[in-house]
């Protein structure tokens, strides 16, 4: 009877855990399934014309027709009766000699009084598409941006070449701001542009009211909203004011807006459409791509990257301006002084600086006084300068849009640029838990880290597909490291990997414990501390391996994030993720494609460069990486023909698993029962330190899996152990008295083992668990609760049939 029911409950585990999995595929499968459709709906919209009506977001009504190939070529074409006008504008007040791709049409469109949105790269002249129609109509544009130095910049810009335009922002004295206001509803209009803080439209009463007096007057001639992803939360510089810019279009229903954006997707402009209440606006967008310039990524080693980033401003960028992006401030302040240091002159730019250190670190820099800056992210909007040669990534974005922006800052003038990251593991979590609140960040951040661990497309494809563009790589032309070194990698079944780290954080949380990745890591690796040590499957794969399997499992879903907040910071964990579960059919596999082992190097200017800027005091460390780096490369060669001959042996039907297994430290002694009445006795009897004994003997000779009939009996003993004696009998109820003392001993140690715990220099309830669980032994492949089930179904029974 028991055995019945021993078999009935193995049965529905074992089903309930299939159907978990055919659960879990069936949802990855649907979530494939959208993305596809999505995808392909995208495609056959960009198919249909270079430029589509933008739909009302959450609309249910069919696309409208697209604005087609031929809308845009008349408006990129035909002559207006503004274009005379707005022709000799571009050439003697904005001293340009031509057009750039679309800004024509988009102007053209814009004074044809068209609502528009243009999404257009950074520094490709966005500014322009507002700037011209503004001096080619009658009254003044309303222009809103997001940050006063950038109106200020611009200020200074239309100063230079005499186009009056004005701001109202929170530093705008009285006497300003009265002129200002004043000067809204001269018929004169003695300025052509009004640049205002979205703050101010929403706080400002007395604006609204001009506005509204203008508008009735006919002078309100355009709005054009700067930064226009900022109206959207899904947008990557979400700024709250923004949302209230509705009310523009609600009370001035006949004024064109024109919303410029370098960065956002399809999603977010309809969100932006939605907010800023315009009913069909024009996309227009620019092809994202910036062939001038190089985009690459290398690995982040150590510490020592600010040696390689040092070692190329001397040699490949002597004398040229650029860029060095940071983390934090203080990276900005220690990464300046360490440049500084190796005599480069760098100085570093962060929000908590002077105003005016700011403006002058900016000026400086702009008349080249100063070679680089060791920037955050607030060196940003409104940057300007023509010929940086080279924007680097201390740290990853934590974005591709913020990417795109920080690195579209090299090469405006069109010559060619570098734009290089530096792709650190530790760095990927320091930036979780910096975007940890924000409600995309973490998908965001992912998309980022993908971009630095992709090794086979090339990078301008997958921002491309970030951005909606239809790509094609031969437009690439060798411009980023990708297609210049390609199949510079190899693809790894990783599935035995996966098992086997997944394993170790699966085995901390039935422990309570949380794990850092980088505990992972170093757990995974055997350097953990030594009581894990002995329970771990410990991996030969290098640390890089290491890094970028972790990194690959989280971004496939096999581990997630598990934040935990304290008042001073926020720490990230590795937990299981949902497709964990996967792991446990034999049939799943995980593959990945990894570059060969530092073969990053191989990139020709990359060896050529650092090889040739060793420094003579670093000759050892580098060849000491090098020996490493080639034993690494032998290794992963190896292991690879090894995966090789195991797959071809699977497919024979002829693979036998290695006989090595991971034992789990954690067991329950669900002893058999003819012997293990009798053992059990001694054992009470035994003094703690022979019955602790017990179970370290066993875990000394792990039972592996498929080696031969023995150990199969050894093992279904273990897991079906009273089934032999099924009916009761004095026996039976002899065995339940020994494993109810079994069991309360076991408590007992527990007891006394937490006490002790408790009093040690380790706090903490993990600790005081951990010993006592130590040497309760579960059947393998048993977690604690499976057991724990296991028992009380069968002392449950046990008592049913005594009464
Ligand atoms: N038709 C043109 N020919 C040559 N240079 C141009 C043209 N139009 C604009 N520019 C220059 C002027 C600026 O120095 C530079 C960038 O213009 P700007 O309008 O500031 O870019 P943007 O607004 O697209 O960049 P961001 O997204 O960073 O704000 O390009």
């Amino acid at each position: 009877m028991a055995n019945d029911i021993d078999d009935a409950q193995a049965e529905l585990d074992s089903v309930e855990a299939e159907l978990e999995m055919v659960e879990l595929q069936i949802s990855e499968l649907l979530e494939k399934q959208t993305k596809l459709s999505s995808r392909k709906n995208k495609l056959l919209q960009i198919l249909e014309g270079a430029c589509s009506s933008a739909q009302p977001s959450g609309s249910s009504k069919p696309p409208k027709p697209s604005f087609s190939r031929q809308d845009l070529q008349h408006y990129e074409e035909s002559d207006f009766s503004w274009s005379k006008e707005a022709q000799a504008k571009l050439c003697n007040m904005f001293q340009l000699s031509k057009f750039r791709p679309l800004q024509r049409a988009a102007i053209n469109l814009s004074m044809s009084g068209k609502d528009l949105f243009l999404v257009m790269p950074t520094g490709r002249g966005k500014s322009l598409c507002y700037q011209l129609p503004a001096l080619c109509s009658k009254g003044f544009t309303l222009v809103i941006a997001p940050l006063v130095s950038l109106m200020e910049d611009q200020l200074m810009y239309l100063k230079c070449i005499n186009v009056p335009a004005v701001t109202l922002n929170a530093s705008s004295t009285k006497e300003d701001s009265k002129q200002v206001l004043a000067g809204m509803t001269d018929k004169n209009s003695p300025f052509k542009l009004l640049y205002v803080t979205p703050e101010k439209i929403a706080k400002s009463k007395l604006l609204m009211s001009k506005l509204e007096k203008s508008y009735n007057m006919g002078l309100l001639a355009r709005i054009a909203v700067d930064e226009v992803h900022c109206c959207s939360q899904w947008g990557h510089d979400f700024r709250p004011d923004y949302k209230l810019l509705g009310i523009l279009k609600r009370q001035f229903p006949k004024v064109p807006l024109v919303g410029l954006t370098a960065t956002a997707t399809s999603n977010v402009l309809k969100d932006c459409q939605k907010i800023l209440c315009v009913q069909e606006p024009i996309t227009l967008t620019a092809p994202f791509n910036r062939p001038n310039l190089y985009y690459e990524v290398r690995f982040k080693h150590n510490e020592d990257c600010t040696h390689q980033i040092a070692e190329l401003i001397k040699e490949r960028y002597k004398n040229q301006s650029g860029i060095v992006y940071v983390f934090s401030q203080k990276d900005a302040e220690v990464v300046a002084t360490d440049l500084q240091k190796r005599n480069i002159v760098a100085q570093p730019y962060h929000a908590n600086m002077e105003p005016s250190d700011k403006s002058l670190v900016h000026q400086r820099w702009s008349s080249k006084k100063i070679q680089v800056v060791v920037a955050t992210v607030a060196f940003g909007m409104g940057i300007d300068k023509a010929d940086v040669r080279f924007v680097i990534h201390h740290t990853i974005s934590k974005s591709i849009e913020n990417y795109y922006q920080e690195s579209g800052r090299a090469g405006r003038d069109d010559g060619s640029a570098d734009c290089i990251v530096f792709f650190g593991f530790a760095d990927i979590f320091r930036l979780s838990t910096m975007v940890v609140m924000e409600n995309t960040g973490q998908q965001k951040l992912h998309n980022m880290v993908a971009y630095c661990q992709n090794v086979d497309r090339c990078r301008r494809a997958m921002m491309a597909i970030h951005f909606d563009e239809v790509w094609n790589d031969d437009e690439c032309n060798q411009m980023c490291d990708v297609c210049r070194h390609g199949n510079d990698y190899i693809t790894m079944d990783i599935t035995t990997h996966a098992r086997d780290v997944v394993t170790i954080v699966e085995m901390a949380s039935s422990m309570d414990e949380k794990l850092t990745p980088l505990k992972v890591c170093d757990a995974w690796m055997g350097k953990g501390p030594a009581k894990h040590r002995k329970t771990i499957k410990v991996t030969s794969l290098s640390r890089v391996e290491v890094e970028s399997i972790i990194i690959h499992l989280l971004l496939h879903g096999y581990f997630s994030e598990d934040f935990s907040f304290t008042p001073y910071t926020t720490h990230f964990y590795l937990k299981l993720g949902r497709k964990a579960a996967l792991l446990k059919n034999g049939n799943h596999s995980i593959t990945m494609k990894m570059r060969r082992v530092m073969s990053h190097t191989t990139a020709e200017t990359q060896e050529e460069v650092e090889t040739a800027l060793i420094d003579v005091s670093n000759m050892a460390v580098q060849r000491h990486n090098k020996t490493k780096i080639h034993k690494d490369h032998q290794n992963m060669e190896k292991r690879l023909v090894q995966n090789h001959i195991e797959s071809l042996a699977w497919e024979a039907g002829e693979y036998v698993k290695p006989t090595s297994v991971f034992e789990v430290d954690v067991e329950v002694n669900l002893v058999e029962e003819r012997n293990c009445a009798s053992e059990e006795e001694k054992g009470l009897k035994n003094s703690p330190e022979q019955q602790s004994s017990s179970p370290k003997r066993r875990q000394k000779q792990p039972l592996p899996r498929n080696c031969g009939a023995d150990a199969d009996q050894a093992e279904a003993d273990l897991v079906s152990a009273p089934s032999e004696l099924s009916i009761i009998s004095a026996a039976a109820v002899e065995e339940l008295h020994h494993l109810h003392s079994y069991y309360s001993k076991q408590l007992r140690r527990i007891n006394y083992i937490s006490h002790e715990h408790l009093q040690s220099s380790q706090p903490g309830m993990l600790t005081c668990m951990r010993e006592p669980f130590k040497s309760l032994r579960f059947p393998l492949k048993t977690t604690i609760a499976k057991g724990a089930r296991n028992v009380w179904t069968r002392v449950s029974m046990r008592r049913k049939l005594i009464q």
